[in-house]
């Protein structure tokens, strides 16, 4: 796991449906242990993107390569593992023998209780797998996945239905296996999962990837603050003039100013009219997205 061959490599990778251009353009290097995110909303081409480092599918054009290797034979030598949103599991079966079935079909195994524990399912090991919650039905599917002990873990929107609960011990799980050194890439469309749970955001929108850095990162690309005040008839435009000022909105008796200098706009407020109760709040991965993507999740 600490080669300098990037985990994931690529380059101009496009897919095309038809008319339907999934990924217009993706150049995208993912090293050895990054934990990273890949944050965008629906159809921004997230899973065709996975599918084709899965080797599932093909792209139009471009490459993709897997440590090094053709997606396939990355799999094949049982260097990737992945834990998809539903499917693949038999419900009438125990979470051991769902484990130990999976083990039987590859050649070298991890030890079952090593991945059941790692996964934290030891304790429902006995339980039929009908009876697991979605979350629980997802540590089960990351537990297969170690199985193989894989370098990269693709992970495609894993918690999707689950609740906030469920949610936060799952990412503790993946995340304290990931600190042991494995690359992992996990499609979101949960911007708060992004930003708490991966190292590195890639922001991807309408097949492209619109922006790439840490959550900070992410959030300063749209820095800025709104400054709420009560305002009777505010002169909008001697607002909007002010510098960084780039949206004045009047809504009742408010008037929202977001801009990148906030101390400014609020003493303008305080000193130039009879502006009161003032709020100033900062602007978080929610709206930095919006603004990034244009697009409404
Ligand atoms: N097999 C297919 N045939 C036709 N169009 C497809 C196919 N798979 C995906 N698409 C289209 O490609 C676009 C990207 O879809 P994709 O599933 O990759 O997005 P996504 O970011 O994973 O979305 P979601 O968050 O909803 O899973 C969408 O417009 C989708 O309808």
């Amino acid at each position: 796991m600490s080669s300098s061959i990037p985990a994931v490599s690529l380059s101009g990778v496009t897919k095309h449906f038809g008319a339907v251009q999934a990924v217009r353009g993706i150049d995208l290097t993912i090293e050895p242990g990054e934990v990273v995110a890949f944050l965008g909303p629906n159809g921004a081409g997230k899973t065709s993107t996975i599918d084709m480092m899965l080797g599932l599918s093909e792209p139009t054009s471009g490459s993709a390569q897997i440590l090094g290797l053709e997606p396939r034979d990355a799999i094949a030598r049982g260097l990737v593992s992945a834990v998809m949103q539903t499917g693949g599991l038999l419900k009438d079966i125990t979470v051991r023998e769902t484990v130990a079935y999976t083990a039987s079909l590859f050649v070298h195994t991890r030890d079952i209780d090593d991945v059941l524990a790692e996964a934290g399912i030891t304790g429902i090991a006995d339980r039929k797998v009908e009876k697991c919650s979605g979350g629980e039905q997802q540590r089960l599917r990351f537990a297969m996945a170690l199985l193989s002990d894989p370098a990269l873990l693709l992970l495609d929107e894993p918690t999707t239905g689950m609740d906030v609960e469920g949610r936060r011990t799952f990412w503790s799980a993946i995340r304290s296996d990931a600190q042991k050194g494995r690359t992992v890439l996990f499609a979101t469309h949960y911007l708060e999962e992004a930003d708490q749970y991966a190292d590195r955001i890639v922001l991807i929108s309408h097949g492209k990837v619109v922006a790439d850095g840490s959550g900070s990162e992410i959030k300063s690309l749209a820095s800025g603050r709104t400054v709420r005040a009560t305002l009777n008839q505010p002169d909008t435009a001697a607002l909007a003039s002010l510098p960084g000022v780039d949206n004045v909105e009047v809504r009742g008796e408010s008037v929202y100013v977001h801009a990148k200098d906030s101390d400014v706009v609020a003493r303008y407020l305080l000193n130039e009219t009879s502006a009161r109760d003032l709020e100033i709040t900062a602007q978080g991965l929610e709206e930095a997205f919006l603004n990034l993507t244009g697009d409404a999740t």
